[in-house]
């Protein structure tokens, strides 16, 4: 077992406005998420956010300790969020058992010593995607089916951006410190996320790719409203959106993306919307 562990600054806007798509690219993708028995793993400096991803095939995964975090264990002082988008799993966290399905969540609080992470069939493992962030409190652990999450309908077939919200660890369904996070299913013949698209200051987010089907892509938009860039993502893979960052994106067919952010307020309404016909 190896974990890959990568650190990335958080850029200014002036900064970012300057970038060729390498530089982009190298700054804000996070390209490989899962990899066999591995634990891939990428902070951000805005709001000392990490994402990433556990494959166990072979191996039960142990949740490692990255030595940059100067902690004891890795969520000494951190929470984490897991959501699994492959086969059936089981995470053993302090002794206590959880069976993780397709598309189900668990919530491991700020305290928890070992965890580790198996495949219930190495011939369809689970692929546990991962997010988290610094916490100073204990909240329980606890796992969240799709059936308790709390669900959003929005858009419009008429606009293309028809798509179910489904907010998985969030303040409405448990209690965590800071991270927040969610699944968003795109119907079928829709393509846009997050628009009309939005920014908030006061948190920061991930935005990670799936069942985006082979041969297709999806087209994300970031930057501030009036100055937008553009990265094309393949099927399972993330991007950072700072704080000052508007995060939408295009897809050539309907996909699936995990949200994940992290900040000052878990008040997943308080965005700046902005006006479609003013994005620049
Ligand atoms: O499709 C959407 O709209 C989203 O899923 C928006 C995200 O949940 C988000 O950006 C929350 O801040
Ligand atoms: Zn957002």
């Amino acid at each position: 077992m190896q974990t890959n562990f990568e650190s990335r600054y958080a850029l200014s806007p002036t900064e970012t406005k300057q970038m060729n798509t390498v530089d982009l690219r190298k700054n804000f993708l996070i390209p490989h998420i899962f990899e066999a028995d591995h634990i891939n793993l990428t902070l951000s400096h805005y709001d000392r956010y990490i994402s990433g991803g556990v494959m166990p095939v072979n191996e039960v995964v142990q949740l490692s300790n990255p030595d940059s975090l100067k902690a004891e264990y890795f969520l000494e002082r951190r929470e984490l969020g897991i959501i699994n988008v492959g086969g059936k799993g089981t995470i053993i966290a302090d002794g206590v058992n959880y069976d993780i399905d397709f598309k189900e969540a668990l919530y491991l609080g700020k305290g928890t010593k070992n965890v580790t992470f198996a495949s219930a069939d190495k011939e369809k493992p689970a692929k546990f995607y991962i997010n988290s962030a610094p916490a100073h409190h204990k909240y329980p652990s606890k796992k969240v089916s799709k059936a308790e999450a709390e669900i959003v309908e929005l858009g419009t077939a008429e606009t293309a951006n028809h798509r179910i919200i489904n907010k998985l660890l969030v303040n409405s369904v448990l209690p965590t410190c800071q991270l927040q996070m969610g699944m968003t299913e795109l119907k079928s013949g829709s393509v846009w996320n997050t628009m009309p698209a939005h920014t908030h200051d006061r948190r920061m987010e991930v935005y990670f790719y799936f069942e985006v089907p082979q041969g297709q892509s999806v087209c994300h938009f970031m930057g501030e409203p009036q100055e937008t860039r553009h990265i094309w993502m393949q099927n399972e893979q993330a991007v950072i959106s700072p704080n000052w960052s508007i995060h939408s994106g295009a897809g050539t067919s309907n996909y699936t993306f995990i949200w994940g952010m992290a900040g000052e307020n878990l008040d997943y309404g308080d965005m700046d919307h902005c006006a479609i016909n003013e994005l620049k």
